[in-house]
């Protein structure tokens, strides 16, 4: 689902440059939950965002979906990159726009009709469980339904691949669980492929079927994640 060959990335600053990804190869299968690990600074995020080129490599091959990303420019780029959502961190939510409002924005950048892009709006938010949010503006909900709406808007063009920058990182544990929850949800009744970035061991063992070390810029391993005992 993606393929990822020979990747690498530097970054170039007044100080120097930085390797921040180096020659990184790797096979994420059709309904996985890839977690990504390593310390702060070993090229997580950067990897991540490389999977939807977000950034350019500077070499190596992208593939989602079979489609090579890395050779796609313009209109062919921006469908491409349709069919893959990605949520982050600090939810990255428009403030001046309702729960529903910020969940139509891929539908109206897509140019969906507007009956289509209300259906779909409340549809993914009935997936996600807000709802009775829909008129709301984001400053009055809880990160958890921050991040839900942020899930809600990242699934509105139906993507195969969900791609996740440290979902859980500003949740307390049970807000965490809970994302885990929809995250779970997501690739089992969707059947959306997901990657999580994660400094979080927790959240992998949780969540993950696999899993990815970096450190420094590498790759170092990728391994099965035991079957968690309660599912
Ligand atoms: N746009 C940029 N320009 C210059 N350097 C960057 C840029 N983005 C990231 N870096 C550097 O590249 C390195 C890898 O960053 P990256 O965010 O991928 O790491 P990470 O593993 O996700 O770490 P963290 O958990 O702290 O986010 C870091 O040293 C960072 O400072």
């Amino acid at each position: 689902m993606i393929k990822l060959h020979g990747v690498s990335k530097q970054y170039h600053s007044s100080g120097g440059s930085f390797q921040a990804v180096q020659d990184v190869t790797l096979d994420i299968q059709k309904g996985e939950i890839h977690g990504i690990i390593g310390m702060s600074g070993a090229g997580k995020s950067t990897l991540l965002r490389i999977m939807n080129v977000l950034e350019k490599p500077d070499q190596g091959s992208v593939e989602v979906d079979g489609r090579e990303l890395n050779r796609l420019r313009g209109r062919a780029l921006r469908e491409a990159r349709r069919s893959i959502g990605m949520i982050f961190q600090h939810y990255n939510l428009v403030y001046n726009r309702t729960v529903s409002g910020n969940v139509a924005i891929p539908l109206e950048l897509a140019k969906a009709a507007r009956t289509e892009r209300n259906e779909r709006v409340l549809e993914v938010l009935k997936f996600v469980g807000l709802l009775d949010k829909a008129d709301q503006y984001p400053a009055r909900l809880s990160g958890g339904q921050k991040q839900r709406v942020a899930i809600a808007r990242a699934l509105a063009s139906r993507p195969s691949v969900l791609l996740c920058d440290e979902p859980t990182s500003a949740l307390d544990p049970q807000t965490t669980g809970e994302i885990l929850e929809v995250l779970r949800h997501v690739n089992r009744s969707l059947g959306v492929t997901i990657v999580i970035v994660t400094h979080d061991m927790d959240v992998v063992n949780r969540i993950c079927t696999r899993v990815s070390v970096m450190e420094n810029g590498r790759l170092i391993s990728t391994q099965p994640v035991e079957v968690k005992p309660n599912e």
